[in-house]
């Protein structure tokens, strides 16, 4: 397969670390796509038309023809609740506060364009993880970390924010903001040839 270039549209530092699992040399697009969420939006149809608007400005400003260009999103669910990143301290302790001592849903959409033929894909996984309950002093403390500002939920299931984690059901590499294993399924159903695929039996 010929080399097609490929663009993350992300500036998530999490995202490119797990992009570069597939030995793929890719470049980075960081779009300012608008993340509201319309409430008549089911969870899934969230994640995969904010993923779809990121790709979209990303696509505008990319100028090289043979790329295939990738851009996702990650929201919590609480009771058919969206959470994105939390606005300040105080609606970060509130997001863990609701978290804690039960279970709750994270989702990622991914969006996939290659312009070399116009194929598309755009889906979504979800992770199921379970909570054990922590002091509040704990919460606030955790949230003076700084981890959780950035972080859709307000936690991070790869730092610190481990130690409020019991269980999970589903990716993890999705928790942390991009389904890895299926992205790379889906890259090559597009034309991308994977080296991290390529000594398969
Ligand atoms: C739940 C959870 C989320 N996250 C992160 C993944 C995402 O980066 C972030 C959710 O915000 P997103 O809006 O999905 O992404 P982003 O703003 O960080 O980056 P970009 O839009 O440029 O791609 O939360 C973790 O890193 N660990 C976790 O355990």
């Amino acid at each position: 397969m010929s080399q097609i270039h490929i663009v993350l549209a992300s500036g998530s530092p999490r995202r490119r670390q797990l992009l570069d699992m597939l030995s793929l040399p890719f470049s980075v697009v960081v779009t300012d796509a608008d993340e509201e969420i319309r409430p008549e939006w089911t969870p899934a149809r969230a994640v995969e038309e904010l993923a779809e608007r990121k790709l979209a400005v990303a696509l505008s400003r990319i100028d090289v023809p043979d790329t295939i260009a990738i851009a996702a999103d990650t929201v919590v669910v609480v009771d058919g609740s969206i959470l994105g990143k939390p606005a300040n301290e105080q609606e970060a302790y509130e997001m863990l506060a609701r978290l804690q001592g039960r279970a709750h849903e994270v989702y990622t959409g991914v969006a996939i364009y290659n312009m070399k033929n116009g194929a598309s894909r755009t889906f979504h996984e979800m992770t199921r993880v379970w909570m054990r309950p922590q002091r509040e002093e704990w919460l606030r403390w955790y949230i003076r970390t700084g981890e959780p500002m950035d972080k859709a939920g307000s936690y991070a299931i790869q730092g610190i924010g481990a130690l409020l984690v019991e269980r999970i059901e589903g990716d993890f590499y999705n928790v942390v903001g991009l389904p890895i294993g299926q992205l790379a399924v889906i890259l090559e159903e597009l034309g991308a040839s994977i080296p991290s695929l390529q000594n398969r039996a």
